[in-house]
């Protein structure tokens, strides 16, 4: 029985079990006077030995809120036993908070309506019949400390601090760039005039030839800063500033000239897009990618055919420039490093000062093989860093690449730049409304699942949402664990996305039946990747993405409305980054960070952003579940989504919705769907990537305070599992009580599947993200080592 899900939610207090006298006929009133006579209790206020305080009494076996129309107390609304520790101060509107076994266990099927079983409640803990616990959802969860302020009438909408300029103000044209390409913008590209950021970098990088860091918010049009300066002057090479010719014939042999690098395949395909839509305006300049996950040999027949501008990822360009002999950069005038700082956050420094070492060890050709003089274009190499935020490792990037670089950002005028570095307010766009909410670890995936319905409760109030998870692993596990279950079960689809999209359940709503469930990390192979970030981008319904920080840099997918960070970034810096998937070029957007009680409530301070609302998880799913969750089809053919209807208030849909997700992963070892597998592969990498957090931000994502219990609740586990560092199966992380073999530990980190950290640039050379090789976990132990030492007692560095 341990794993039947037959639970006994009964709330029995701590004392010993007494023989049930059972009274029968006359008024119910004097029914239940007579049974509580008997028992010595005389009214319904009970006494709490231990704490030696008045506590609400528990309720009586098998008497619900009305499931089965025997409710004792009529109308009034049933408290449930608080016990020590427990959060104190929550008032649940309806009735109590916790289910009936009855309910409960009908619901998950496993018990006819009508039958009641025994049991025995020990602590916050649910007894089955054979022993093994469950522990109930809303009990022992530790106390939170913030205090939320009061939600403020609607002020003014903040001004966009990301968008483009007014019209009037300024044009492309104005900026120095030739009518042909100002033309092409507005008319194509309905870019009608620069953001700041490119009006600040526009005309420097278009006539000078110094080195530069941009450096604006996320979705300020930083691609284009740097592209457009790029284009006008291979472009003027060939054509004059009104687009008339100058005789001289630029083609794709006419040399490399520019070399982008950026973290991600993903980002340099996003890159490469942009600048194809812009080179329509001239068609004569080539543009092409090298990046791991694609045919080498395709990628050297194309550099064979000639480019004029290369965007890569610095593993695969390094292997290029050390095996592609046609790869000839004596002609290469801007080495643009994109996400300047993630390039060096991943490892890529030794990769980064080869290539820029090679760059510069070839003499600078003044004129092309066919004899053309290349004065257009920079008479030195030039070399554009680019990031919406400065870490410690850009400026070691900056000393690796730079040469008297100008420093370029969004602001006005210098000393607000100087202003902006001093005091690092490297902030989210001002549009952007940011806000958290305190979930423990218990609640934490009822509070996701009811602040996703919540969210598509309306049509068209959000339209694409990402979801931002430490691990691949827990990205599997979430997107398998919210897909529906029909489509999984009927599944023929033998495309590229068919494990990566699916239909969402639990989420949907009658205004929004139908929601796409997305997930993309990097242990995908890149054909998957890319056809689901395509899928994704290009999806017309309402749509979620779970991802991994793979997603963080760079994507842009305008439509994006709404960012969750179920997981907490590993650095201020990238949640900046991962907010700023929306709310981007001047549009409005929402993100929300989950935290948990206690050390993590550190962190709302350490953000220091400005309008940050907060608000706890009882809100969330007071709002998530004020309507019935329709559970997933158990098949294709199923007409009607079965739905928790027998429960009334949103607290105990979301206790019966935890049952419900804790039965599928118990019933999925039945019928060999592994989600229980994959819930404690999920769990296991989870906790792993927890104690990756950077060094200054662990006070705040304190691993020893992890309950580990608690936090298996949250991945649908009633236990949590072994594995982590080779220990034994139970522990809870408490004052460095941990000990567990070193073998095994150096196994969990090097076959962790966290896309922080790179794993494959020992043979392919790509960008990180695929098979780990022997270099690669060494390296990667060592990163870990690096950042365990705070984790010591956890022993998985
Ligand atoms: N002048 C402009 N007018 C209107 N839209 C623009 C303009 N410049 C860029 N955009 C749009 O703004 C969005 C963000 O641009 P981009 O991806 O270059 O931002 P970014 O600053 O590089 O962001 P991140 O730091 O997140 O990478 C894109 O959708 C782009 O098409």
């Amino acid at each position: 029985m341990a794993d039947d899900g037959m639970l006994l939610n009964f709330d029995l207090g701590e004392a010993a079990l007494k023989p049930q006298v059972k009274y029968t006929g006359g008024r119910w009133r004097d029914r239940s006077h007579a049974q509580r006579t008997a028992k010595g209790k005389p009214s319904l206020k009970s006494w709490d030995g231990a704490n030696g305080t008045p506590v609400d009494k528990a309720r009586p076996l098998g008497r619900g809120d009305g499931d089965d129309g025997n409710d004792i107390d009529g109308d009034r609304p049933v408290k449930r036993l608080r016990t020590s520790g427990e959060t104190q101060g929550r008032t649940h509107k309806g009735g109590s908070d916790r289910t009936d076994a009855k309910s409960l266990s009908y619901m998950t099927g496993k018990l006819p309506p009508g039958s009641i079983s025994s049991g025995s409640r020990q602590g916050n803990h649910q007894m089955t019949k054979s022993g093994p616990v469950t522990s109930r959802l809303f009990t022992s969860n530790p106390a939170q400390k913030t205090v939320f302020d009061e939600p403020t009438e609607d002020q003014e909408p903040t001004k966009p601090s990301n968008a483009p300029l007014s019209e009037e103000a300024e044009n492309f044209h104005a900026l120095g760039l030739s009518r042909r390409i100002a033309l092409h913008l507005s008319s194509k590209l309905e870019m009608k005039a620069p953001t700041s950021i490119q009006k600040n970098t526009i005309p420097p990088l278009t006539k000078d030839d110094s080195d530069a860091f941009l450096q604006a918010e996320t979705g300020s049009g930083k691609t284009l800063a740097y592209l457009l300066p790029i284009v006008q002057r291979i472009m003027a090479l060939s054509h004059d500033q009104d687009g008339t010719s100058t005789g001289t014939k630029i083609h794709r042999n006419s040399g490399l000239f520019a070399i982008i690098l950026a973290p991600t395949r993903e980002l340099c395909k996003q890159i490469a897009t942009v600048l194809e839509k812009l080179l329509r305006c001239a068609p004569w300049i080539v543009s092409t990618t090298v990046i791991g996950g694609e045919s080498k040999k395709s990628e050297k027949a194309r550099i064979r055919k000639g480019v004029n501008i290369l965007i890569a990822t610095p593993g695969r360009l390094t292997d290029h420039l050390d095996h592609t002999k046609v790869l000839d950069v004596g002609t290469v005038r801007w080495l643009v490093l994109d996400e300047g700082d993630r390039l060096m956050e991943m490892g890529f420094e030794e990769e980064l000062k080869s290539i820029v070492g090679q760059i510069r060890k070839e003499d600078l050709k003044k004129q092309n093989a066919e004899g053309v003089r290349l004065d257009a274009l920079p008479q030195r190499r030039v070399t554009v860093l680019c990031s919406a935020t400065m870490k410690m490792n850009v400026q070691k990037l900056g000393e690796i690449s730079l040469q008297d670089a100008v420093h370029i950002t969004a602001s006005k005028s210098d000393d607000d730049a100087d202003a902006e570095v001093n005091e690092s307010v490297f902030s989210a766009p001002a549009q952007l409304k940011q806000s958290y909410v305190i979930a423990a670890a218990k609640p934490r995936l009822v509070t996701l699942i009811a602040l996703l319905k919540s969210t598509f409760a309306r049509k068209g109030s959000v339209m694409k949402a990402i979801i931002f998870i430490s691990c691949a692993d827990s990205v599997n596990f979430h997107f398998e664990l919210l897909r529906s279950l029909a489509a999984s079960a009927a599944s023929e689809d033998t495309s590229k996305t068919a494990n990566t999209v699916a239909d969402a359940a639990y989420i949907t709503s009658p205004a929004n039946p139908k929601i796409s469930l997305f997930k993309l990390h990097g242990s995908l192979a890149q054909p998957v990747r890319t056809a689901t970030l395509t899928a994704f981008k290009e999806e017309k319904e309402p749509s979620v993405l779970i991802t991994t920080d793979i997603s963080s840099r760079g994507l842009d997918v305008p439509a994006v409305e709404l960012v969750i960070e179920y997981d907490p970034a590993f650095s201020v810096a990238d949640h900046l980054h991962r907010m700023g998937r929306t709310a981007r070029a001047g549009r409005a957007g929402k993100a929300v960070l989950f935290l948990q009680p206690g050390s993590e409530e550190g962190y709302i301070k350490h953000l220091q952003a400005p309008n940050l609302s907060g608000q706890s998880s009882d809100t969330v799913i007071e709002k998530g579940f004020i309507t019935p969750i329709s559970l997933p089809r158990a098949s294709a053919s199923d007409a009607e989504s079965p739905v928790l209807e027998s429960e009334k208030s949103p607290f105990k849909r979301a206790e019966a919705l935890q049952l419900h997700l804790e039965q599928r992963l118990l019933e999925s070892e039945k019928t060999g769907s592994k989600l229980l597998d994959s819930a404690r592969q999920a769990f296991r990498s989870h906790i792993r990537a927890y104690a990756t957090h950077v060094k200054d931000e662990r006070v705040f994502f304190d691993i020893t305070q992890l309950h580990l219990g608690h936090t298996a609740k949250s991945f649908g586990l009633r236990e949590a599992p072994g594995g982590i560092g080779g220990g034994p199966s139970r522990r809870v992380i408490k004052g460095g009580q941990q000990k567990s073999g070193t073998a095994q530990k150096r196994k969990a980190a090097a076959h962790d599947s966290d896309d922080d950290i790179p794993k494959n640039r020992g043979t392919d050379k790509g960008d990180g993200m695929g098979v780990t090789d022997e270099e690669a976990a060494k390296r990667m132990r060592m990163k870990m080592k690096a950042v365990m030492s705070a984790a010591s007692e956890f022993n998985i560095g």
